[in-house]
């Protein structure tokens, strides 16, 4: 496939800080230069990076979601490698979307990018089905939630079923499927009947469309609790809230996290009141112990606080660590 950039041990180099005696993540995981070396490696995780923001643009939200990735090299690679942090990921490297955003940029009209969005998620598929096939679990790293839908398709092919999904998410992204963007990933996986059940924590009252709330309350499959009601809950009773939703969706889901559910949080939908950043660790120290298929962590904009990415790295050592770590 050439549209894919592998991040090799010599290009990671540029992103680690060496220190003497010490060794951080990134100078002791294995690197590969194509797909078929996956294929013999025992390595449970695959970490990959969508740099696009094409289909946020599409849904006419703040771009920025392209520039998350490097970033996130940068803080995850300077992990150390301890007791705590072992080798138990590739960090494959990142989906070439430049000539996409070249052709982007001719653009005007946000629905004309619909084709472009529509490009990426065949990418997208092709890469989840390959990694899932292999019994490994990917960890994208956005992109705007368009790429949900290449998750869940790709996911679906390599089961052959179709899959269930929770999203932490301030939005549905259950909007009409006019065109490909980032405000229907899971409209188009619905349709396309990829995403059976579909669960959704944290929903924002203000930025849902009556529309959306009448066709949630009208379809058993999907279920959906308010960002409100998670206000004044102890953490505790915010778990037993969350554990919820996993039981809805069968404990066996693609797991997605829009950072747009996250306060304070460069994204494309920048809110004052969110989750907290360590209340997704915990949501995420949760999941995990459940069948996951797949983490997405999308909408971040790193690009212009180091805290972001940080807390990204922060989101994805948890959900790799091993359990008796
Ligand atoms: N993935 C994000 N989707 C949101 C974006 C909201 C916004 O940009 O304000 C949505 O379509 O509702």
């Amino acid at each position: 496939m050439k549209f894919f950039n592998f991040l090799t041990k010599n290009s990671a180099k540029a992103y680690i800080n060496s220190r003497e005696g010490e060794t951080k993540l990134g100078e002791s995981i294995t690197y590969v230069s194509s797909f078929e070396d996956l294929e013999n490696l025992s390595e449970k995780y695959v970490i990959f990076g969508i740099p696009e923001d094409i289909g946020v643009r599409a849904n006419l939200g703040q771009p920025g979601t392209s520039k998350t990735w490097e970033p996130f090299l940068e803080a995850f690679l300077n992990i150390q490698h301890n007791q705590f942090n072992d080798n138990n990921c590739i960090v494959l490297g990142s989906l070439d979307t430049e000539a996409l955003h070249d052709k982007a940029t001719q653009i005007k009209e946000a629905s004309q990018l619909g084709s472009l969005v529509s490009e990426i998620d065949l990418m997208v598929t092709h890469l989840v089905e390959k990694i899932i096939s292999l019994d490994k679990i990917p960890v994208i790293i956005g992109g705007g939630h368009n790429n949900s839908y290449g998750n869940i398709m790709g996911t679906a092919k390599a089961l052959d079923k179709k899959i269930h999904v929770i999203n932490i998410d301030a939005h549905t992204d259950l909007r009409e499927t006019n065109y490909r963007h980032s405000g229907n990933g899971f409209s188009y996986a619905k349709q396309e009947e990829y995403l059976d059940r579909y669960a959704i924590v944290g929903l924002h009252q203000n930025y849902t469309p009556q529309y959306i709330f009448d066709l949630m309350d009208n379809d058993k499959s999907i279920s959906y609790s308010l960002f409100e009601e998670y206000l004044h809950l102890t953490t505790i009773d915010q778990l037993i809230k969350f554990k919820k939703a996993t039981d809805f969706v069968k404990n066996s889901f693609g797991f997605e996290l829009d950072c747009d559910a996250i306060q304070d949080f460069d994204s494309s939908a920048r809110t004052p009141s969110g989750f907290s950043v360590n209340e997704i660790r915990s949501f995420i120290n949760l999941a995990k112990k459940q069948h996951v298929h797949y983490l997405h962590i999308c909408e971040a904009d790193a690009s212009r606080n180091p805290l972001i990415a940080k807390a990204l790295s922060y989101f994805v050592s948890d959900f790799i660590r091993t359990e008796n770590n």
